[in-house]
């Protein structure tokens, strides 16, 4: 070992006192995979946080000791465990405890609390797209389409949102007979034109990132006429479709600055301007813009 290298291996007084954070993780390998990357770790660890899988075949309660635990599985035999786990540590910060998030593992009451924002008279912009939930039968869809009077196309989800890659397919039907040709449980939702873009906000703490994204189409007129059958899609607005980049339509790439004032306030706003701001626009506009337009 050369004298180089052992001086790098000196932990500096300022290491030294850094507190140990131990993560414990109970992720699917296609989590770990996105999520557990090199990059990740390394940042962690220089800021003294390491990473430490669960065994699921031993106690929770036996491993550790944790000062966090990252799950992303679900189940009511792991529901229980960390339940179990919380009661015992109380003082072990498990993020998204089952109870907590039930509501966003479900796509029909995940959007209730929206619908109970009541929100509709802000220029009829904020709402949920009608929908229906079909828990069986597809036979018996065209039926109950036709009662509850949706509009076609519409867009199919499965009912469970459980972080498989199953939970984030999604399929347009345009017409009612094809409506047979889905699995329920699902929900169904009229197809709300959105011009083709969406833009994902992600919140951790007071970090907020916000991204664009290309999205599905807008449906015209003449695509209703010559559309007929169901179409799948796998992955809508995944990161491989960003829009950071693209020169919208100003009409579009403005959509976004009258949702987040509403919703967020200014922090939110200087987040967007120095961020993710249409190419477009000048900041100057783009805050004149939103002070204007956006609480009125
Ligand atoms: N009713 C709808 N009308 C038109 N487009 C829709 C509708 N619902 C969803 N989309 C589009 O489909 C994509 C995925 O919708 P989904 O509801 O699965 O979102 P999500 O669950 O938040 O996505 P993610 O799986 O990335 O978290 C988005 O690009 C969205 O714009
Ligand atoms: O690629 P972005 O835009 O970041 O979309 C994410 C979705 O918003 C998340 O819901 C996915 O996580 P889950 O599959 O655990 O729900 C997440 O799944 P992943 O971590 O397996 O990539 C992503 O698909």
């Amino acid at each position: 070992m050369s004298p180089c290298s052992i001086q790098t291996l000196q932990p500096s007084p300022q290491h030294q006192q850094q507190r140990q954070y131990v993560v414990g993780y109970a992720l699917t390998s296609k989590k770990v995979k996105s999520f557990l990357q090199p990059k990740l770790e390394g940042l962690a660890r220089n800021n003294g946080i390491s990473f430490v899988p669960i065994d699921h075949n031993r106690p929770l309660s036996d491993q550790g000791p944790f000062d966090v635990v990252l799950h992303k599985m679900t189940g009511r035999e792991w529901r229980q465990i960390l339940e179990e786990y919380r009661q015992i540590h109380p003082k072990v910060l498990v993020l998204d405890p089952p109870d907590a998030i039930k509501r966003l593992q479900n796509r029909q009451s995940m959007l209730q609390c929206v619908a109970d924002m009541n929100l509709s008279e802000f220029c009829g912009k904020v709402g949920v797209p009608r929908q229906l939930v079909i828990q069986r039968d597809a036979s018996s869809i065209p039926d109950f389409v036709a009662k509850a009077g949706l509009r076609l196309p519409l867009v199919a989800k499965p009912l469970v949102n459980d972080g498989s890659a199953k939970s984030h397919e999604l399929s347009i039907a345009y017409d009612r007979f094809s409506l047979q040709k889905l699995e329920p449980p699902l929900v169904l939702q009229e197809f709300v034109n959105h011009g083709g873009v969406l833009f994902k906000v992600f919140i951790v703490g007071e970090a907020i990132k916000v991204v664009r994204r290309f999205s599905l189409p807008n449906v015209t007129k003449r695509d209703l006429l010559s559309n007929a059958g169901v179409y799948r899609f796998p992955r809508v607005s995944c990161a491989a479709a960003s829009a950071d980049d693209a020169d919208l339509d100003p009409s579009v790439a403005g959509m976004m600055f009258y949702h987040v004032t509403v919703f967020e306030g200014t922090q939110f706003i200087e987040s967007f301007l120095l961020g993710t701001y249409s190419k477009d626009y000048p900041k100057n506009f783009v805050k004149d813009w939103i002070w204007e337009n956006a609480w009125v």
